[in-house]
């Protein structure tokens, strides 16, 4: 419904380059076009828009809870935002990144949100016991794991997902193999359907592919996900180095005890980072793996940005 000023509000649901799929209140999905050069809108915006034709303009996008970005090799780009979770699934096989898996805890942890971690495909038994292995020190670090096996336990994985998803909107992020398009299928069977309606209207409108998607799971509309084809990796250049090692649960507990209030934790003597990392037996340890991924992300985070 319009407001007094002619505006109505809506939902981005996807996005293609600048444009955007909004829905209403109603359900209606049309798409709208940015007003002039002002910001652009992304997957989970509520916006106020304005309906010119069957088409529309975005005229606003309301105050934003969180917004996040993604990166590829060229470049970072806003992508989704208003998220109340992230579910990060990772399986058995293929191995899956430490590097990538911190990034997303870190995007999370800047934005204040909890991330959840799915491990699939606990029918390989050895590659999985191997991965539980590796994903003890997130545990250790008060990160919850959910084993799976969307092959073989598709109703107990259906309810144990859905405790946890229920109420929330949820960015799915999964390296390609770990069963991501199963994942959605599973909690959204009618997604191919709906992507299908997005690329039919976005291609009456000759516009290009889709890329990050809004999928509703339930009828009454209280839990979403968000799928972002893709998608690996977390932009993080809009966080300063120094402010990492807060990010990271098991370096925080030793901030504040290095000899140096500045320390970077890299190279200082009388570090308590470095010490720790010493010490795999202290109630807060740090692996070597996490302290490496620690040190390539600070000086990530230390190139300027072009
Ligand atoms: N063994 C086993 N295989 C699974 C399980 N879940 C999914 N797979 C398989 O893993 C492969 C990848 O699953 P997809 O859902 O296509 O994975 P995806 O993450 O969407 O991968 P991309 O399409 O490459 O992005 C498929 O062959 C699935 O059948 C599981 O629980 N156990
Ligand atoms: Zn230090």
């Amino acid at each position: 419904m319009a407001d007094r000023s002619g505006l109505s509000t809506g939902l981005v649901v996807a996005t293609f380059g600048r444009h955007v799929l909004v829905e209403s209140p109603d359900g209606q999905r049309r798409i709208c076009h940015p007003r002039g050069k002002k910001g652009q809108a992304v997957v989970g915006d509520r916006v106020q828009w304005r309906p010119s034709h069957d088409e529309g303009t975005v005229e606003r996008i309301d105050a934003r809870r969180n917004l996040f970005y993604r990166q590829d090799e060229i470049r970072t780009k806003s992508f989704a935002a208003n998220l109340d979770q992230v579910l990060v699934l990772i399986a058995a096989e293929p191995e899956f990144s430490e590097h990538q898996l911190t990034r997303a805890l870190i995007a999370a942890e800047a934005e204040k949100i909890t991330p959840l971690i799915a491990l699939n495909k606990s029918d390989l038994v050895e590659p999985f016991e191997r991965a539980w292995r590796r994903l003890q020190p997130y545990q250790h670090m008060g990160y919850g794991v959910l084993p799976l096996s969307l092959r073989l336990s598709r109703d107990t994985d259906h309810e144990h997902l859905m405790q946890h998803l229920r109420g929330k909107t949820t960015l799915v992020l999964g390296p390609s193999g770990a069963g991501k398009s199963t994942l959605i299928n599973l909690l959204v069977p009618q997604a191919q359907a709906q992507t299908g309606e997005i690329s039919k209207a976005l291609n009456s409108g000759k516009h290009t592919t889709t890329s990050t998607t809004w999928y509703w799971v339930d009828e009454a509309k209280t839990t979403s996900l968000i799928d972002s084809p893709g998608f690996q990796e977390f932009g993080l250049h809009h966080l300063e180095p120094t402010a990492l090692a807060s990010l990271m649960r098991d370096l925080r507990p030793h901030l504040g005890q290095c000899k140096f209030y500045n320390c970077t934790h890299r190279h200082e003597p009388g570090c308590a980072v470095i010490s720790a990392l010493a010490h795999a037996e202290a109630e807060h340890p740090i692996t070597a793996n996490r302290y490496r991924i620690y040190c390539d992300l600070f000086d990530e985070l230390s190139e300027p940005q072009w």
